[in-house]
């Protein structure tokens, strides 16, 4: 090849992948839905009166700690239970509500609807908290106490505000007369931070043991509406979870022999199990940007973005390898890229004078999508390389499958647009979770399961879940309980609402109705993107003599006497 047709082969070869690049990043639009924003000054907006901002302080006095599995504080979840019970006596009290405590502690709420041919869905919450260290935090863990408008407690925002949030969303709703047409369920487990063992499982049991097959979509505890977490994106993004990484804990074991320290042998048991251990931290996995839910997310908040990130994160294909170096830097946004890989536990020795017997260390993995469980085994025992090192798993659960975003997809799209209206200056996106849920025990009802809490983070907020200092502002405990009053009502609707062309055409003008000049009865929605899709010939004549109608009646200069059909024209 002459030099000049290997210039014009690398100049064809460039200008391709511009073209391609160029079409992508402008090609990528997510949905834009009009909502309507909730307003404060809206008749049906929950306020946060004293009494509500009491019981949820009261609730998060009751210190529900789990400890790990099996051991819980029993009374404590009882107390919390007749806290709920005399907080909401409407709920408590409704012909329409069903309450079922499960496995002693647990509640399952079935709220019923009256149009059965729609399919229910389920809200899920949990009402343990993990425990807390006292001496490092600022105000008391189970005090509530409130300072600078945050209310600090354990479970403020894991995850007490969803429980207090639902029910107060279903107490208004049902106090002002709320009959729903979809039934719906809300499940409460009382062990979800020990893995939901004994709470969650078994409320599905009991589902299961109803008869129930298929809920429409799931939501329960998740992402959060993020401020300043994403490079290049100043707007809060709210991210919907609609996967969930896989986790595995292994367990290390050492054996060494015990003796004097006066003569100690070159390697003890604590030494050879920190040197694995050090191995383990010093070589994290390989990032996994692009082969799972967070290329979804990257893509969608895309056009959020200066031109220089848009053409990046449009093009994850070719720009891959900076954005995850990008994405390494920081906690939480390397925990969406990667296996991440936590060393949480390590035990070894008796006494300052006697060599140790054996040393146990545990290592904590949350595994990307992409990758199975042996893949991590066996790389840890690679890294580790040594036959003394004793590698057992002790608990694992694979990566959770991503559900369903795109535009149709009723449950994603509920809970984004319902998003939208409580955080009207907010992006929603697909995301991945990146801690793990009660949701794994819900799987065979339904592959729509999103992982969302109401909680407005900015960077550092992170490090508040089981950590120190948890806190949510009042003004975000409302909108948490605004948003479930939205998810209730939007939910109750058959069909997507904003599902139409419509939004295309939201800038000409505030006006827009939907109609179709369909005759219906019972039993004929399913027809909708169903089998048997059908209309009469006498429907098909009402159908062209209406739109004569609206032609004929909108060319008036004003609103008119309008005629029957009958009369004479
Ligand atoms: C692109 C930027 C992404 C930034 C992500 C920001 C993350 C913000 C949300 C942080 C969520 C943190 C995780 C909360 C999990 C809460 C539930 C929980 O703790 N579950 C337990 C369940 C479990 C699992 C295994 C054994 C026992 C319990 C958990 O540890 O995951």
């Amino acid at each position: 090849m002459s030099c000049k047709q290997l210039c014009i082969t690398l100049v064809a070869i460039c200008s391709a992948l511009l073209v391609i690049v160029l079409v992508r990043t402008f090609t990528l639009v997510p949905r834009k839905d009009v909502v309507i924003a909730c307003k404060t000054a809206d008749s049906d907006f929950i306020k946060l009166t004293d009494q509500i901002l009491k019981r949820f302080q009261k609730a998060l006095q009751i210190d529900t700690i789990s400890f790990k599995r099996g051991e819980y504080n029993r009374d404590q979840l009882l107390l919390l239970g007749s806290h709920l019970q005399k907080s909401f006596p409407v709920v408590h009290s409704s012909p329409l509500v069903k309450l079922d405590i499960i496995a002693n502690y647990s509640r399952l709420y079935t709220i019923s609807g009256s149009n059965t041919s729609l399919t229910p869905y389920l809200l899920t919450a949990h009402l343990d908290v993990v425990p807390a260290i006292a001496e490092e935090w600022e105000l008391p863990p189970f005090d509530a106490q409130i300072k600078d408008e945050f209310i600090y407690a354990r479970g403020a925002i894991d995850f007490k505000q969803g429980i207090m949030g639902i029910l107060e969303a279903l107490e208004y709703l049902l106090s002002k007369g709320f009959k729903p047409n979809r039934s719906f369920y809300i499940g409460f487990g009382h062990d979800e931070e020990v893995t939901g063992v004994d709470g969650a499982r078994a409320i599905s049991q009991e589902l299961q043991s109803r008869g129930l097959k298929q809920v429409e979509f799931l939501l329960d505890e998740g992402l959060a509406v993020l401020n300043g977490f994403i490079p290049g994106i100043k707007k809060p993004v709210a991210l919907i979870g609609i996967g969930e990484k896989g986790f595995l804990t292994l367990k290390l074991y050492v054996k060494g022999e015990a003796g004097h320290s006066s003569m100690p042998l070159k390697e003890t048991a604590i030494g050879i199990l920190a040197k694995a251990v050090s191995k383990i931290e010093d070589n994290p996995l390989p990032s996994m940007l692009g082969y799972g839910p967070e290329k979804e997310m990257l893509e969608h908040l895309a056009h959020e973005m200066p031109l220089a990130a848009r053409i990046v994160m449009s093009n994850l294909w070719l720009f891959g390898p900076i954005v995850s170096w990008f994405f390494s830097q920081k906690p939480p946004t390397n925990a969406i890229i990667r296996t991440v890989t936590s060393v949480t536990m390590f035990n070894g020795g008796v006494k300052t004078n006697v060599l140790p017997s054996d040393a146990t260390a545990y290592i904590n993995h949350r595994i990307h999508p992409a990758q199975s469980l042996q893949e991590i085994m066996d790389y840890d025992r690679a890294v580790i390389n040594d036959d003394r090192v004793q590698i057992s798993v002790e608990d694992s659960m694979v990566a959770a499958a991503g559900s369903p975003s795109g535009e149709n997809d009723f449950g994603y799209q509920i809970i984004s647009n319902s998003i939208r209206q409580i955080w009207t200056n907010a992006t929603t996106a697909p995301g991945m979770m990146i801690g793990n849920t009660d949701t794994k025990h819900y799987k065979d009802f339904t592959k729509n399961i999103y992982r969302f809490s109401p909680t407005v983070m900015f960077p550092g907020d992170e490090k508040r879940f089981h950590g120190v200092n948890e806190r949510i502002s009042k003004n975000n405990y409302e909108q948490a309980i605004n948003f479930y009053y939205h998810i209730i009502v939007n939910a109750d609707k058959r069909l997507l609402m904003g599902n139409t062309d419509t939004r295309h055409y939201a800038m000409f003008t505030k006006n827009i109705y939907r109609f179709c000049p369909t005759v219906m009865f019972l039993g004929d929605e399913k027809r909708f993107h169903g089998i048997n899709e059908r209309i009469s010939k006498k429907n098909y004549e009402q159908a062209i003599n209406f739109y004569y109608h609206v032609i004929t009646n909108a060319d008036q200069r004003s609103l008119i006497n309008i005629h029957q059909h009958s009369d004479e024209l």
